[in-house]
């Protein structure tokens, strides 16, 4: 079944053409993520979807039902924001129970549904905790639960890792992925952060100034980026010059070490796990993340490297200044 379906979206805010003519779907128990620099749109997708925002053109569908004429409370999607929007006055099972007695559920129910979706999120020993005396990362919990408590086959989550610290983001994104799947819920999830996206997601869409300009499977994304910009957004290093308007883009796994011909070493700097150097390559320079084990083998200043050209990918150049790399 089809959790969400967007078609045609389009969102004006007077000359800043926030949305343009996006369209993607979500199937139920699957994560979709918007991936983007800041103010390409991303919040304005997930807001139009929530019903905070009414688009100017184009459809919003959730379960296969049209609800873009439809108020917020009338869609039936879990939220979940950046800075949760708890209720400090209530404690934890007081903001899980809100949404289903603000829906009629009579008390009992109400909790009994909390109770449950508070186990299934690791937060049934702090169930009268007030919000305010949790950490980071309980909160995010409890804006969780909340949203599932909602029972929503559509959970709507907006960098919900990003007020927490690096330790706790890394412990959430396993556990979330593992939350999601046990749920069944589709996801539209909302990030800049790569990692996060390649995490969390079966697919992924990349945004671009109102635009999505590539989506799929995420490893196949992260992999196969379809253009210049799209490579250099998610974190790819070696976009060497290609063709006249294109760009050659070489995975550091299509290079081989200690074979071939030696180039000199212009840089290098120290990492946790070994060394990142930079190689001048004739084709352009390379950086390449050596091992230990590699480093200690390095000859000097100048590395022997081997590029497999099969597996280099000859892409358009989209970059705003078009320069060659
Ligand atoms: N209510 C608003 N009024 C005017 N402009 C807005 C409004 N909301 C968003 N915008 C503009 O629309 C564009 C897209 O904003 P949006 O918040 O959707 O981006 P984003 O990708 O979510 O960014 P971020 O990652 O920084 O949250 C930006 O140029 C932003 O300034």
């Amino acid at each position: 079944m089809t959790a969400l379906s967007l078609s045609g979206l389009h969102k004006s805010f007077g000359t800043v053409q926030a949305v343009k003519d996006v369209s993607l779907s979500v199937a139920a128990g699957e994560t979709l993520t918007l991936l983007g620099p800041s103010g390409c749109g991303k919040s304005t997708v997930l807001r139009c979807v929530a019903g905070l925002e009414r688009p100017d053109a184009g459809g919003v569908e959730v379960a296969g039902r049209d609800v873009t004429a439809l108020p917020p409370e009338a869609r039936h999607v879990g939220l979940v924001f950046q800075d949760y929007a708890l209720f400090p006055h209530l404690s934890v099972l007081g903001n899980v129970t809100y949404g289903p007695r603000m829906r009629g559920a009579v008390r009992a129910v109400a909790e009994a549904q909390a109770r449950e979706v508070l186990a299934l999120v690791g937060l049934e020993a702090l169930t009268s905790r007030r919000v305010t005396q949790l950490s980071g990362g309980q909160q995010q919990r409890v804006a969780l639960a909340r949203a599932l408590a909602t029972g929503a086959g559509l959970l709507l989550l907006d960098e919900p890792l990003s007020n927490l610290d690096e330790q706790l983001r890394e412990e959430l994104r396993s556990e979330l992925r593992a939350l999601f799947a046990r749920v069944g819920a589709g996801v539209l999830l909302v990030t800049h952060d790569q990692r996060e996206a390649l995490a969390l997601s079966d697919r992924v869409a990349v945004m671009r100034s109102g635009r999505v300009v590539q989506q799929g499977a995420a490893q196949q994304v992260f992999d196969r980026p379809a253009t210049a910009w799209v490579a250099a957004f998610l974190g790819w290093e070696n976009l060497l010059p290609g063709g006249p308007g294109r760009v050659r883009l070489v995975p550091e796994t299509a290079v081989r070490l200690g074979m071939g011909e030696a180039f000199p070493v212009t840089r290098r700097q120290r990492t946790g796990s070994g060394l990142t150097v930079t190689v001048a390559h004739h084709d352009g320079p390379l950086t390449l993340h050596l091992s230990a084990r590699e480093a200690a083998a390095l000859d000097g200043d100048a590395l022997r490297v081997d590029v497999d050209t099969s597996r280099v990918l000859d892409v358009p150049d989209d970059r705003p200044d078009g320069a060659a790399p």
